[in-house]
């Protein structure tokens, strides 16, 4: 029990603290009916007025009367808050609530762990370090120091946005039943906060001590695991000895005492965890592997640390490799959807696909690099240049169905949809639409428009469906979530969810070498047959940016609309070969502008080989049939490339690649663009773009 409360304000809101300001029915409305608690406490031995308001934590620095005076004489401007106000809020005219003007403001989604201690020390010690006598029970409380561990990011410049580091402040306050106060209202807060209540207690680990520059257990264990000990993150830790060892325990193992599963290595670790989990998932419901009539979520979300060569999948989520970042998005604990692609041939489902499928320039890329690992990192330069000089370009054809591009409406402003070209960043609008509607709409519908095409292909092989399946499939896609779940779609979300028609089954194939046709559906869509010699074949489900390449190879990718982007690279000249590299690597390039380049946006294309669209027969040259195809090149002749996936080699010459919309949960709030430092003087939170300021949409260009 508490014996005083001397000096702390408990207030509720609307209380005769906050009425100087503020009517109590509009202060209820802004500020949630959340306790206020505010203190006098010193920081760096200069004394602060702290307040703990809501979701943020603000503390401004406190003046003495004579500087008061003099500053007002001086600069009018800049005149203290009187005693008592300081910290009260303001009601502006749009409903938020604003501080003093030197306020510093730290969002509590942002704060990693509060700890404190009876020394500055000992408040810094991890919590499993800490003594917990001054803390708990009835005992009397000791600790006069409260430390505050928390992440900034930082916006240095445009090229370094994204980064963010680990802070820490530490309070003193001489009457530790303060500090007790402030230390258990902060845990209450952090855990009952909506981002508190997701973060991860028990996490499993994998460490690939093979990736990259071999680095991957020194990298977890200099700047990880110590952040995961700051945040009392219960860790289970296993280096793997072979590939696909990950896969395998992932589907063997009980996982039920863990909240999250963790990878540090590169892109194919993550790929394999991926595949991990899905596939455990599929078991788990009885699914066909091999067929199944779905494509299941997992339960689990993923943690990725980077510890690879190119690193793309953390590149794009968070729009920098960094080690420490990627590891303080998983302490913070805010998790978005992340598509993930299915891959397979006529026959099987082969993997599933995180970042980039490529076939061509980039498939010959992971083929050949594969022999020179010894090199680290350079073996891509070497490999690279050796595919770029021997490609001839490959013939091929595709068939894929073009989303729609919607022109701008009221209901549907420009960011959600006339736009190939706007770029996924943090509470994306585009993929905020996705996300609720994936949450409302049943489970089978993510996948019937591909099991209608599927019984269209395949009439023979398809299972019965029941009845309440078919009326949902026969269905119209807008018609039927709007009658199952009374939902009242606008513009942009049913553009998301248009129903799309059914591929032909005897396609009539143009004269060899054209450069694409329409086949005529009914509506706005269309089956889209293009044929030709390529010097590269994307199908990108993210941008796959890395630092070789900031805005990656499809910078317009977002990382959960249930989108992939087609890239169709012509082959044309070196020259122009070399315009496309060079495109690609650069901040300034668009790929688009560029002849010989075409971008598709699409979830679900289908490549053949024109050798195999002639011989039916020869479909499949040197199918992979296990879930993770094995490395290595099978395909012995120069007229066929292999496919990249997610930096693992698939030799299959018979391809469909689908997208299945934020299919796996991972720990990221997503990129953010570059917006310039605030004038001194001007207050401003610490962390701009914390999950709870979605007050903006980032889908710009
Ligand atoms: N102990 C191990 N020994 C050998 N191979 C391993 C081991 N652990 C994992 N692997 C395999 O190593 C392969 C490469 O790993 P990873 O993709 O993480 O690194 P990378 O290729 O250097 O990085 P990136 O894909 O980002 O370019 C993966 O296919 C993985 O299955």
């Amino acid at each position: 029990m508490y014996k005083r409360q001397s000096d702390t304000k408990m207030t509720q809101t609307g209380s005769t603290e906050f009425n100087k300001t503020t009517t109590a029915a509009a202060a209820a409305a802004t500020c949630c009916s959340s306790d206020v608690l505010l203190n006098n406490f010193q920081l760096k031995k200069k004394s602060y007025r702290v307040l703990l308001h809501g979701q943020r934590l603000v503390w401004e620095r406190m003046q003495r009367q004579s500087k008061e005076k003099q500053s007002r004489q001086n600069e009018p401007q800049k005149r203290p808050l009187p005693e008592d106000s300081v910290y009260e809020q303001q009601l502006a005219g749009d409903g938020t609530c604003s501080y003093g003007p030197h306020s510093h403001i730290l969002h509590l989604d942002d704060i990693i762990s509060v700890c404190s201690g009876d020394t500055k020390h000992e408040s810094r010690q991890p919590p499993s370090n800490q003594n917990m006598h001054h803390g708990d029970g009835d005992m009397k409380p000791t600790a006069q120091f409260l430390t505050v561990n928390y992440a900034e990011r930082l916006s240095k410049s445009k090229s370094d946005c994204n980064r963010w580091q680990l802070r820490r402040i530490t309070f003193y306050n001489a009457d530790a039943y303060i500090v007790r106060q402030w230390h258990l209202q902060l845990q209450a807060r952090l855990k009952s906060s909506p981002v508190g209540g997701q973060r991860v207690q028990r996490l499993l680990v994998f460490i690939n001590p093979f990736g990259g520059r071999k680095a991957g257990t020194q990298t977890y264990e200099r700047l990880v695991r110590p952040l995961f000990q700051l945040a009392g993150i219960d860790v289970t830790c296993i280096t793997t000895q072979r590939a696909n060892q990950i896969r395998d325990i992932l589907l063997t193992h009980d996982l039920s005492c863990y909240d999250a599963v963790c990878c540090v290595g590169g892109d194919g670790t993550v790929a394999e965890v991926i595949n991990g989990l899905v596939f455990r998932r599929m078991r788990e419901l009885g699914l066909d592997e091999q067929r199944p009539a779905y494509i299941p979520r997992p339960s689990l979300p993923v943690a990725v640390i980077p510890a690879g060569s190119t690193d793309t999948i953390v590149y794009s989520m968070h729009g920098t490799a960094d080690v420490r970042t990627a590891a303080i998005h998983v302490l913070l604990g805010q998790r978005r959807g992340l598509d993930v692609c299915s891959v397979s041939n006529k026959r099987t489902l082969l993997r599933f696909c995180a970042s980039v499928l490529s076939y061509g320039y980039l498939g010959d890329v992971a083929a050949e690099s594969e022999q020179y690992r010894w090199m680290g990192t350079r073996r891509y330069e070497y490999s690279g240049i050796k595919a770029f000089i021997n490609n001839r370009g490959y013939d091929a054809e595709l068939q894929l169905l073009e989303e729609p591009t919607e022109p701008e409406t009221p209901q549907s402003p420009v960011s959600v949809h006339a736009d190939s070209a706007s770029v996924c960043y943090a509470n994306c609008q585009r993929c905020s639409i996705a996300s609720s509607l994936q949450e409302q709409r049943p489970a089978l519908f993510a996948t019937d428009i591909e099991r209608r095409e599927e019984r269209q292909l395949h009439p023979d092989q398809h299972e019965q469906l029941h009845p309440q399946q078919e009326s949902q499939i026969n269905l119209p896609v807008g018609v039927s979530v709007m009658s199952n779940c009374e939902l009242q779609l606008n513009t942009s979300e049913t553009a998301l969810l248009r129903p799309r028609p059914i591929r032909p089954v005897n396609l009539p194939l143009q004269p060899g070498g054209s450069y694409g046709s329409n086949l005529n559906l009914p509506g706005d869509l269309q089956w889209k047959i293009i044929r030709g010699n390529f010097f590269m074949i994307c199908g990108a489900n993210i941008t796959c940016a890395c630092a070789r390449s900031p805005n990656g190879i499809s910078r317009y990718s977002h990382l959960g609309d249930g989108c992939l982007d087609l890239i169709l690279v012509r082959k044309t000249s070196l020259l122009n070969n070399v315009r496309f590299l060079l495109n690609t690597a650069g901040r300034a390039g668009d790929i688009r502008n560029l002849p010989f380049v075409e971008v598709y946006r699409t979830r679900k294309f289908i490549f053949r080989t024109l050798t195999a669209v002639t011989t039916e027969e020869n479909l499949s040259i040197a199918g992979s049939r296990s879930p993770i195809a094995q490395s290595g090149n099978d395909t012995v002749s120069s007229e066929f490339s292999s496919w990249n996936c997610d930096g693992e080699v698939v030799t299959d010459l018979d391809i469909t690649m689908s997208s299945h919309c934020q299919l796996i949960d991972v720990f990221m709030r997503g990129p953010h663009s570059y917006s310039k430092p605030q004038k001194a003087g001007v207050s401003a939170p610490t962390t701009p773009a914390s999950s709870s300021d979605n007050v903006y949409c980032c889908c710009k260009d």
